[in-house]
């Protein structure tokens, strides 16, 4: 996340074109808070002090809202730039929160299942005065699911005496969890493929696909595409890609993955092995960056052959790799629309803990198609055939939070 540290030169282009007072992009790059914290965890071989983060950006709409992440290159100034996202992708889709994300500089992969419940409980501790169902909810992000947002409730539980379900959402569906939350970001990543490729008369769903990714995100995104139609030539993790021309018979890679502990090129009962930027390199018409930051940047964006670009991953595109892919004329869906099911499902996590109601699948489903279909005709409205995607979904975030902002006396 070198080049696009945060979202900065949207946001300056966004206030430049809405006319409203530079200052306000101070108001709006300054985080409410930042916090680091060190969290000593005691292992085999004695302690090892991890460093924890929660960074709040903008609660002008709500309470601040936004996944933790483990990963190895997890640090302040992420946490910063995915915080400021979270505050824009809210806005978009018009749910009642702010933005915020945290995490821990760590590789889960390398803790067992008991470091991981004691890291996660030290670091909600740590972080219990910030959060709460009516401050600050935390959710699932790269590293973290369902079973560290149970850790997270239990922690929080215990510091405040009492059960509050509504403090996080993401939690397994025993602990007051939402069905389709698990698979929400991935499939809210299909529905807006889906009505990008409409609106670019692409034959879909007779399109291939080449998904760069297969965690939570990456592996639910490809289910949902395949499921309608689409021929998903292309999964990659870290350590390579697997490619079948005829399309990969996903629930199948998925499971052995599982099972035999692989990684996804070494599932070769099921396509060959390729290097991670010959995947971003196919001749697709669809590509879905579903990993890191900064995935693709000025050296392999020119050599992107996709005709569209949904980014399922935050941030997987830096400020140069966008100048050069634009100007190839590949479009582009920003991640505040192309990923905001998860945080959309979130919602309906928290107001189902709050209100006691349980939904099903179908209604959770009616209601989240509801709020993205609005979001996305929103920006299509905006954009007009004149804006790119993500300056049309800038403008209407920062509109919406500057409006907040100024009612309240913020600005
Ligand atoms: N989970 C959610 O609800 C949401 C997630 N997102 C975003 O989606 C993206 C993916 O998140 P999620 O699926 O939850 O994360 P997961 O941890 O479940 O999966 C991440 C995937 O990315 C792969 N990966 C990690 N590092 C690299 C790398 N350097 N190069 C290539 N692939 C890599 C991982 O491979 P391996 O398994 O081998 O490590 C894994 O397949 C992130 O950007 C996240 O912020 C956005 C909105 C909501
Ligand atoms: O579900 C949520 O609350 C937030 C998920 C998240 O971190 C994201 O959308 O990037």
């Amino acid at each position: 996340m070198s080049q696009r540290s945060c979202g900065t030169n949207y946001l300056s282009w966004a206030l430049d074109y809405l006319g409203m007072d530079e200052r306000l992009c101070a108001y709006l790059t300054t985080p409410y808070r930042e916090i680091t914290v060190e969290l000593p965890l005691l292992r085999k071989n004695g302690i090892v002090v991890f460093k924890g983060y929660r960074v709040q950006h903008n609660h002008a709409r709500g309470p601040f809202k936004g996944g933790i992440r483990y990963h190895p290159e997890m640090n302040l100034a992420h946490a910063h730039a995915l915080a400021e996202l979270m505050t824009w992708k809210t806005a978009l889709v018009n749910i009642p929160f702010g933005g915020a994300k945290g995490g821990i500089t760590c590789d889960p992969a390398a803790l067992d299942e008991v470091e991981r419940e004691m890291l996660t409980k030290l670091y909600t501790r740590r972080m219990a005065n910030l959060f709460g169902p009516e401050s600050d909810i935390p959710a699932p992000d790269m590293g973290t699911g369902p079973q560290e947002m149970a850790w997270i409730y239990d922690a929080y539980s215990g510091y405040t005496s009492g059960h509050h379900p509504g403090v996080v959402t993401g939690k397994p569906l025993q602990l007051g969890g939402s069905i389709g939350r698990i698979e929400a970001t991935g499939r809210g990543v299909s529905l807006v493929t889906k009505w990008a490729a409409e609106a670019l008369n692409m034959s879909f769903p007779d399109v291939t696909v080449a998904i760069q990714g297969f965690g939570n995100v990456g592996v639910h995104t490809a289910r949902y595409l395949k499921q309608v139609g689409c021929r998903i030539i292309a999964v990659s993790d870290v350590d390579g890609a697997l490619y079948n021309q005829a399309g990969l018979d996903i629930e199948a890679v998925r499971k052995t993955c599982e099972e035999k502990k692989i990684s996804v090129n070494q599932a070769l009962d099921y396509g060959d092995s390729i290097k991670q930027d010959e995947l971003l390199a196919l001749d697709v018409a669809i590509l879905i960056p579903a990993a890191i930051g900064d995935a693709i940047h000025e050296d392999n964006a020119p050599k992107v052959k996709a005709r569209l670009i949904v980014e399922a991953a935050n941030m997987p595109i830096t400020h140069e790799g966008e100048r050069i892919l634009t100007s190839n004329g590949i479009t582009i869906i920003p991640d505040i629309m192309a990923n905001a099911g998860g945080v959309t499902v979130s919602y309906l996590e928290w107001i189902q803990n709050r209100s006691g109601l349980i939904w099903n699948l179908e209604e959770v489903e009616k209601k989240t198609d509801h709020i993205l279909y609005q979001a996305w005709c929103a920006l299509c409205r905006r954009r007009q055939n004149e804006l790119s995607y993500r300056q049309a979904a800038y403008l209407i975030a920062v509109e919406r939070v500057a409006q907040s902002s100024a009612l309240r006396g913020y600005i």
